[in-house]
């Protein structure tokens, strides 16, 4: 099992190798799915599930509510394999070393100073993933759509009485479900795959 250690070409290779021996499915389209928003692989059709305990050379979720499996599935006619459950820098994996990016690496929550900071700094939105992923998906040449639920406000203020954790979290994407598998599903419904110039158009 690899997790955090850097992982060779080949051995990519050999995961992906033994993944398409076991499913008969091509994704045109990959979706990772973050906390709480793990059903977003209850959409697909005709799924081939595999634990990433049970897949060769593939890291193992950690993260409280995190299925860890790799669904494949049709999805408005089109292939897709969904992620339930995700990797982060606070896990111990490393990041990949080029492009520009802001987050915070977590696991805690940002301090109220810290969201000070990060509010004067211009940020918006705050979380612990995403721009990595992004930053390889990049890297590799593919186009991505990054998708954030926002399911709580940062604590600004010491006078504030509410305070964030990964139940309230979790809860939130439980709320929103059904509203976000209808937007995944919407767009991948006019997503034309083969033709930018219609994704842009169209989305
Ligand atoms: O990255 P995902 O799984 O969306 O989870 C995010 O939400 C959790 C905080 O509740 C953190 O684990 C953060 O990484
Ligand atoms: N850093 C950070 N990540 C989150 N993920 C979900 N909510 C939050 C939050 O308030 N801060």
């Amino acid at each position: 099992m690899h997790s955090k250690e850097h992982i060779s070409h080949d051995e990519y290779q050999k995961t992906a190798d033994w993944l398409m021996s076991q499913t008969k499915h091509r994704p045109q389209v990959a979706i990772i799915c973050g906390s709480g928003l793990g059903m977003l692989a209850d959409t697909l059709k005709c799924q081939d599930s595999f634990a990433y305990a049970d897949i060769p050379g593939f890291p193992q979720s950690t993260v409280q509510g995190h299925a860890g499996q790799l669904v494949f599935g049709e999805l408005k006619g089109k292939t897709c394999v969904c992620m339930q459950g995700r990797f982060h820098m606070y896990e111990g994996h490393s990041l990949c070393k080029e492009g520009v990016y802001a987050m915070v690496g977590g696991p805690n929550f940002e301090t109220i100073a810290e969201a000070r900071l990060l509010h004067r700094l211009g940020v918006d939105a705050v979380g612990m993933s995403t721009a990595p992923e992004v930053v390889v998906a990049t890297h590799c040449g593919l186009r991505v759509f990054g998708l954030s639920l926002i399911t709580n406000k940062v604590v600004k203020s010491y006078e504030d009485t509410e305070s964030v954790n990964h139940e309230g979290v979790l809860e939130i994407g439980r709320l929103r479900s059904h509203t976000v598998q209808q937007l995944v599903t919407e767009l991948i419904d006019r997503m034309e795959i083969n033709n930018n110039d219609n994704i842009n158009k169209s989305i």
